[in-house]
């Protein structure tokens, strides 16, 4: 029976209590950029618990409708049911549009024109861009082949290391990443990135941070050197051919070199799970066998453990929208907030909530429930996704093939008990011995 979407007034005390289980551990954690020493708190107080509890008890007690929170001068609706996020998602820009206040105040601090801020009119043109360069609907790029060739390379690199830490893994990601965006003429500029990294964190105090338009020259610029080279068999060559009528490309560029921090998280994430879960591994162990982890490869098991760790630990985990105009769901201007760690850990609607499970992504059981957004959905779904996917399953296979990983860091992952709600990726440690 289809959900009634008028919202219902949430009281002051559940209110405050969304604030403090909900949005303030999510704010504190840093939206923009991860805030390692709260990650570990949050880790060690197992905070995510409390969140997704609170937000089954409201679901039953107002029967799934949207729950309108009470604050000052703003409308804001919470979303409870698993049809509404669908819903939701699938009327993006209009009526529900992606850029809202609170994302409009983090990433200007270093993506002003990003395709994820737009208003209606300027999206279109970066929409297209983005999609023509990350080419979303295929699942191997036409970069593929160098992607994969860079891939091993770095990999090789890790695979040298007796022990792999985060530091460690870290160095590699990023070499990787700048190559596979700007060229080998980046693989070592960390300044790029660092410059970056220093505007990310300006980003999580959103409009509480002045705007530091000096230091996004300097990225700006140093991004714009690297594009201009536009090497062969980078993303950087993709976007000199592609039209760029009304874009500015370094601003959606600094969007993909920051997303690709995510990408590094849940890969890392994904090894651990892998490491121990002993059936899990052997299927993808099984995948791999016969490959040659340089080539390009469309790996279904190893990218359905990576999105599993995308469901069990979102890496973004309030999706937020913006009425463009009067709703059901309230006045233009009515935030809709989307808690996903809520909807990807439901028990009472996913028997699999809490276990790694790599198979729904495979079977249709995902595919089947509009809530399991790891990527977001409908027309602003994550035009990275397939390219993430591919390079976070590519750099396992070749992982996986060089040594068996033991985890001896960091929150150890029972396959017999239901998975933490937070895990730090910043401790995880691994010994590798050949396998
Ligand atoms: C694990 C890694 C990633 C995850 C989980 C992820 C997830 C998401 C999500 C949930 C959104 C929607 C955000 C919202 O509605 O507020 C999004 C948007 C976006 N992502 Fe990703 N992303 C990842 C990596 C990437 C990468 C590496 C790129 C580029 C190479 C990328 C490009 C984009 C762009 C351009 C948008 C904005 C789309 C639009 O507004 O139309 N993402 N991503």
């Amino acid at each position: 029976m289809p959900t009634d979407i008028e919202p219902v007034n949430a009281s002051t005390t559940e209110t405050v209590r969304i604030a403090a289980e909900v949005v303030l551990p999510t704010l504190a954690s840093g939206v923009i950029k991860r805030r390692p020493a709260v990650l570990a708190v949050a880790e060690r107080l197992r905070l995510g618990r409390s969140g997704v509890g609170l937000m089954r008890r409201l679901r039953s007690r107002h029967d799934a409708r949207p729950l309108r929170l009470r604050v000052p001068g703003r409308s804001i609706d919470l979303v409870l049911s698993h049809e509404h996020v669908g819903e939701v998602l699938a009327a993006t820009p209009v009526p529900f549009s992606p850029s809202t206040f609170e994302k409009r105040a983090a990433l200007s601090h270093f993506q002003p024109h990003g395709v994820l801020i737009s208003d209606v009119d300027e999206r279109r043109p970066r929409r297209r861009f983005n999609e023509e360069v990350l080419e979303p609907q295929r699942s191997l790029h036409e970069l593929a082949a160098p992607l994969a060739r860079a891939v091993a390379d770095e990999a090789a690199l890790l695979a040298r290391e007796s022990e792999l830490s985060w530091h460690t893994f870290t160095i590699a990601w990023w070499q990787l990443v700048r190559r596979l965006v700007l060229g080998e003429g980046a693989r070592y500029d960390d300044t790029v990135t660092d410059l970056l990294a220093r505007l990310r964190l300006d980003a999580n105090w959103a409009y509480a941070h002045r705007r530091r338009d000096r230091l996004h020259a300097r990225f700006h610029n140093r991004l714009t050197t690297h594009l201009d080279r536009a090497e062969p068999g980078s993303l950087a060559a993709v976007v000199a051919a592609t039209d760029q009528a009304g874009i500015d490309p370094a601003d959606q560029v600094a969007h993909w070199l920051f997303a690709f921090d995510a990408a590094g998280m849940v890969t890392f994430r994904a090894l651990g799970l892998l490491a121990n879960h002993p059936d899990q591994q052997r299927r993808a162990r099984e995948e791999i066998a016969d490959l040659d982890p340089a080539e390009p490869h469309q790996l279904p098991y190893l990218r359905a453990c990576v999105l599993e760790s995308v469901r069990l630990w979102p890496t973004t985990p309030v999706l937020l929208r913006e009425s463009t105009t009067a709703t059901a769901w309230g006045p233009a201007g009515t935030t809709v907030l989307i808690f996903t760690p809520f909807f990807h850990r439901d028990p009472g609607v996913l028997p699999y909530a809490d276990r790694f499970e790599p198979d729904i992504w495979l079977d249709g059981r995902a595919e089947a429930n509009p809530a399991l957004v790891p990527f977001s959905g409908g027309p602003a779904v994550c035009p990275g996704r397939n390219i993430v996917l591919f390079c976070a399953s590519t750099l396992l296979a070749a992982l996986l093939h060089a040594h068996d990983y033991r985890q001896v860091g960091g929150l150890r992952l029972d396959p017999d008990r239901p998975l933490p709600a937070t895990l730090d990726p910043f401790r995880l440690r691994f010994t590798g011995t050949v396998g």
